[in-house]
């Protein structure tokens, strides 16, 4: 069966907003008529690759946390044990939400390391993700742009009111929060992989005039 869905990607720092834009943006595209599915990476709880991720931001694993590349195998392992989900939510659904895909990793692995190697993991990424591990190339990204430390307030936020809610060891590393967000703009200037929109998170994002760009 032909696809017919599109694949929308929701990428942005730590505490960004990007789980509460999904919401709004789902029920928008709902309102419209349009079905809508959802998956968010890296799937804790769901793929023994994604707890092993929990597991070394939060403990450290020896050094494992230290390894950009191999951190970065193990986001793209468990995106790769998605492959067929996201394929077959795309051909039963007209809009398949994404909240973090292959362009986090990008970002993530490429503000950990010195400027001159960030170039060549942003290649290296794409082509495992997508050349080898075979993921589908998404239609559009949402960079929802919040200053870093607006996104650590609201991180810092939702990790008091929810008991329990540890901050992992990204989500509290405004070095590399402030960098990633120079390489998010940097991959939506040149277009990484798909067309990027870039929604300013601060002012807030109308989710029914998203809706229906993204439908139009
Ligand atoms: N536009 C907004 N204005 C103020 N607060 C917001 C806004 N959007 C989200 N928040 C709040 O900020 C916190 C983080 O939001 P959310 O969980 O959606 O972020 P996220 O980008 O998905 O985070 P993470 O990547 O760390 O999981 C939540 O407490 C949420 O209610
Ligand atoms: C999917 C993905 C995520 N990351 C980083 C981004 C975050 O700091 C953490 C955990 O993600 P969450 O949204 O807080 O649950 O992991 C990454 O580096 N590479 C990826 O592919």
């Amino acid at each position: 069966m032909a696809p017919v869905g599109r694949l929308v990607v929701i990428e942005g720092l730590d505490g960004a907003g990007k789980r509460t834009l999904a919401d709004g943006l789902t029920a928008q595209l709902r309102a419209k008529g349009a079905s809508v599915a959802s998956l968010a990476f890296p799937r804790y709880g769901k793929s023994v690759h994604a707890d092993l991720v929990r597991e070394a931001l939060h403990r450290g694993h020896g050094d494992l946390a230290d390894s950009v590349y191999g951190m970065a195998v193990l986001y793209a392992l468990d995106r790769s044990g998605a492959a067929d989900d996201i394929r077959a939510l795309r051909d039963t659904h007209d809009v398949v939400l994404l909240d973090r895909y292959v362009a986090s990793n990008a970002a993530y692995a490429a503000a950990r390391l010195r400027q001159d190697a960030a170039g060549e993991v942003v290649k290296w990424v794409w082509e495992l993700e997508v050349d080898r591990f075979g993921l589908p190339r998404p239609d559009a990204h949402l960079l929802l742009r919040v200053a870093p430390a607006v996104a650590a307030e609201r991180a810092e936020r939702r990790a008091e009111a929810e008991a329990g809610r540890d901050r992992d060891s990204f989500e509290t590393d405004d070095g590399l929060q402030r960098r990633c967000a120079a390489v998010y703009d940097e991959l939506a200037a040149s277009g990484w992989l798909a067309p990027w929109h870039v929604l300013d998170g601060v002012a807030g994002v109308d989710h029914e005039a998203l809706a229906a760009t993204l439908l139009g």
